[in-house]
């Protein structure tokens, strides 16, 4: 019979618990001790909840207190010099340092840059190495929770980020190939390997997920240098593709000496024809043919045609069963959403019920009748979601069928927008933002729960998001910034915000999915065609407008955002869904234009991370990208002022994109980076506004006055002067009040001494 195994698993928990031990641990309310019993107790939790759903492995040390690839960083000691006193001294204490920054008791140490794992919402830990990086085993986390599962009585499979994935997803800080380090860093994984086995792992996971990237001879040559080196030193080990297609990479990945290989068929389902032929005697498959990127419940006919062609090819015992990639990126149990329609309800799967859905595969797979009744029982729930109702409205496919096709383009061209803009604002050179979100504090998040549980009325809830929004306001005035937002204390998420109020959308109770550390989103579920029933942001900046004299910013999430941080629809084409969203947010902002909202910011940051992984797939979806983009904003008149803002972007392979979308003002982020990424704007020669982040606001450290000088210097010295705004890297939500307004004040000071040396 084919086993049923799992990549991962989400590690938050299902009310959170990670987050909330992490944060009280931060906050020095609990004890290592406390967090790593909390820790532990999840572990055991996940892997107990795993089995009883079907699986016959469970994974381990796919868990981590804050991200996977700081954990392998930390395994192989790749971390800076500055950070490794702390980390040797007190190892929890350090790695909290790499993750976060750390400017407490005689440290001043800064976080490691955050970015974006392939073309999901999740962020990992970007490790720094240098060139003459030398690497060893620091601690022994993989076969602590190998042995945690085993004497618990689970059979287990330990995870490991593979070697050439590791050093890709690396940045060298001399700018080197990170690649050219890989002879050094492969005794580690063979010490690790070797502990593995001696502890009594029978199998390991090595994923390697930028096997689905394009990949050049070098990476080809890495990948058989590293594997045959791996070969025969530790467990059997199952190679883990995921995200995609293996494509030109099949070959490459199908010889490299391992016992097994997994491929991704919720994505790439025609590939397995190519795996199979290429696929070396006696290796196992790993069929993903669950989505783990999706919430929709799987076509399991589908899926069991899939693992019988396997079968026959290969026979039962070297087939396993499993979720595209790790359940990472879906919520845990659809069981605790209570309050869903039932019939939307009844057409999803969240980690939970697609282990249940793999062991349905599995059993049927070895003839069980129940399994097969099941099945049938599956497949008249996916039709009966094809055709609901609830799924279709006529009038809107009627109004995106006989759209005018210049209904994306600006009256007119940037210079004449801006002449109209500076005279109308009269704003002075250099002029000071933000991004949009001031801080969530716990009293606004109780706040929105104890109304949302009809303990606050709405009234009463109305006037004290009003009262945090005239603080705001009287804030940055106070600060002297030139562009005000109102701060987005009514939004629970910039996303979910909108999409609880657009019909087609669902949205959860728990559906918690971890974004970064102790962060989560609870992404929206699109699952029909997509319209605005009535206004959305107005009513909030019509009431900061009017407390201001300043301009006001109208704070919109954009459509391609919208689309990629939610759950969607996979019934139609991703371009058509962005589409409707982008007719619903064009209404939007027309409405807050004609109540006399100058200044609109429309932010898309996933705009970038929704590329598609493969090169040749670009050009299509920023064609349709943009085009939503420019739908949404470009309808306003030549004195109402477009913003957008993304973070965590590379800019160079985008750019023509970003200036195909024709914002007035673009804010990115570029502190980390210290102003590396305006690289791409400077050599583009990028015509309109631009704001480069000045700090980053992911930590809690304050940044100086002169370090922001320094960085704007930066900025100066290679963008021209009328151009440039002023602003954090992203919202400020995260962050508490004192930290906002010290940093912001040493903001509006720089951004004054700046206009001084300017004007002498
Ligand atoms: C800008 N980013 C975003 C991304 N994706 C999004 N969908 N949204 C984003 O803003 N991706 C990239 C970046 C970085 N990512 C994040 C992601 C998440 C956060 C964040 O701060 N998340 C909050 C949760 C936000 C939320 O939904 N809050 C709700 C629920 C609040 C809550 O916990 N309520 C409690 C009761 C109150 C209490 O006691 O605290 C409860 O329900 O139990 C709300 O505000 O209503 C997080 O804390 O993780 C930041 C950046
Ligand atoms: N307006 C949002 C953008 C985050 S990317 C915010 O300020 O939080
Ligand atoms: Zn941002």
């Amino acid at each position: 019979m084919s086993t049923v195994t799992l990549l991962g698993f989400p590690r938050i928990g299902l009310k959170r618990e990670l987050k909330r031990a992490l944060e009280l641990y931060w906050r020095g309310e609990i004890d290592a001790a406390a967090l790593a019993d909390a820790a532990a107790s999840l572990r055991r939790r996940h892997w107990q909840l795993a089995r009883d759903a079907g699986a016959d492995v469970v994974p381990v040390n796919d868990f981590s207190l804050y991200d996977h690839v700081l954990d392998h960083a930390v395994l192989f000691d790749a971390v800076p010099d500055s950070h490794r006193p702390l980390l040797d001294a007190d190892p929890l204490a350090g790695y909290f340092a790499l993750a976060r920054g750390r400017q407490s008791g005689g440290h001043d140490l800064r976080a490691l840059e955050m970015t974006k794992w392939f073309d999901t919402n999740y962020h990992y830990l970007v490790p720094e190495l240098t060139g003459d990086q030398a690497f060893r085993l620091r601690g022994d986390k993989p076969v602590a929770q190998f042995k945690e599962a085993r004497d618990a009585g689970f059979a287990a499979r330990p995870v490991l980020l593979g070697p050439v994935s590791f050093l890709r997803l690396s940045k060298r800080v001399d700018g080197g190939d990170p690649l050219a380090l890989l002879d050094r860093l492969l005794p580690c994984y063979v010490e690790l390997l070797g502990q593995l086995k001696d502890a009594g792992a029978q199998w390991v996971q090595i994923d390697e997920p930028c096997l689905v990237l394009d990949l050049d001879a070098a990476a080809h040559d890495a990948y058989r240098r590293a594997y045959d080196a791996l070969a025969s030193s530790g467990p059997r080990v199952m190679l883990a593709t995921y995200f995609g297609a293996l494509d030109d990479n099949v070959a490459l990945a199908a010889s490299l000496p391992v016992d097994g290989l997994h491929v991704d068929l919720a994505r790439a389902p025609e590939q397995l024809a190519a795996v199979l032929a290429a696929l070396r005697p006696g290796t196992t498959l790993s069929l993903g043919v669950v989505d783990g990127r999706n919430v929709w419940r799987a076509d399991l006919d589908r899926a069991l045609a899939l693992a019988r062609r396997a079968r026959e090819a290969l026979g039962d015992a070297r087939v396993q069963l499993s979720a595209s990639c790790s359940l990472l990126h879906v919520p845990i149990d659809l069981d605790a959403e209570t309050a869903l329609a039932p019939l939307v309800r009844s057409w999803l799967a969240f980690a939970r019920q697609k282990i249940e859905e793999l062991r349905t595969v599995a059993d049927a797979l070895a003839g069980h009748e129940a399994a097969i009744a099941a099945l049938a029982a599956a497949r008249g729930v996916r039709a009966a979601r094809l055709l609901s109702p609830l799924v279709v409205k006529p009038a809107l496919r009627k109004r995106l069928a006989t759209l005018p096709p210049d209904l994306g383009d600006r009256r007119s061209g940037y210079a004449e927008r801006v002449a109209r803009q500076n005279a109308a604002f009269a704003l002075p050179v250099l002029p000071t933002t933000t991004i949009g979100s001031f801080p969530q504090t716990q009293a606004i998040r109780e706040a929105r729960a104890n109304h949302r549980a009809g303990r606050l009325s709405d009234r009463e809830y109305d006037a004290y998001l009003e009262r945090e929004t005239a603080h705001a306001v009287r804030v940055q005035e106070e600060l002297g910034i030139d562009v005000l937002v109102h701060g987005e204390f009514e939004r629970n998420d910039m996303v979910e915000y909108f999409g609880e109020q657009l019909d087609g959308y669902a949205f959860t109770k728990l559906g918690w999915v971890q974004s970064y550390g102790s962060r989560c989103v609870k992404p929206p579920i699109i699952y029909g065609d997509v319209a605005r029933p009535k206004p959305m942001t107005l009513r909030w900046s019509r009431y900061a407008q009017s407390l201001t004299p300043r301009p006001m910013k109208g704070m919109l999430t954009g459509p391609v955002t919208m689309l990629n941080w939610s759950f969607v629809r996979d019934d139609q084409p991703c371009a058509d869904t962005c589409r409707q969203i982008a007719l619903a947010l064009r209404d939007e902002v027309l409405d807050l234009e004609a109540a006399g909202i100058r200044v609109i910011q429309i932010d898309e940051p996933a705009l970038r991370e929704g590329l598609p992984l493969k090169r040749a797939d670009w050009a299509a979806y920023l064609a349709w990208a943009v085009e939503c983009f420019r739908l949404t904003a470009n309808g306003v008149a030549d004195g109402t002022q477009i913003h957008t803002h993304m973070c965590y972007s590379e800019f160079n392979d985008i750019i023509d994109a970003v200036a195909a979308m024709d914002a007035d003002v673009v804010s990115i982020e570029t502190s980390r980076s210290r102003m590396e990424l305006l690289d791409a704007f400077v050599r583009f020669r990028y015509p309109n506004g631009i704001g480069p982040g000045v700090y980053d606001i992911h930590s809690p450290r304050v940044p100086s006055r002169d370090e922001m000088v320094d960085l704007l210097r930066k900025a100066l010295a290679v963008l021209p002067t009328g151009n440039v705004w002023i602003n954090p890297d992203c919202g400020l939500k995260t962050r508490d009040w004192p930290e906002v307004r010290a940093a912001l004040e040493a903001m509006v000071s720089a951004t004054q001494a700046l206009r001084e040396e300017l004007a002498a």
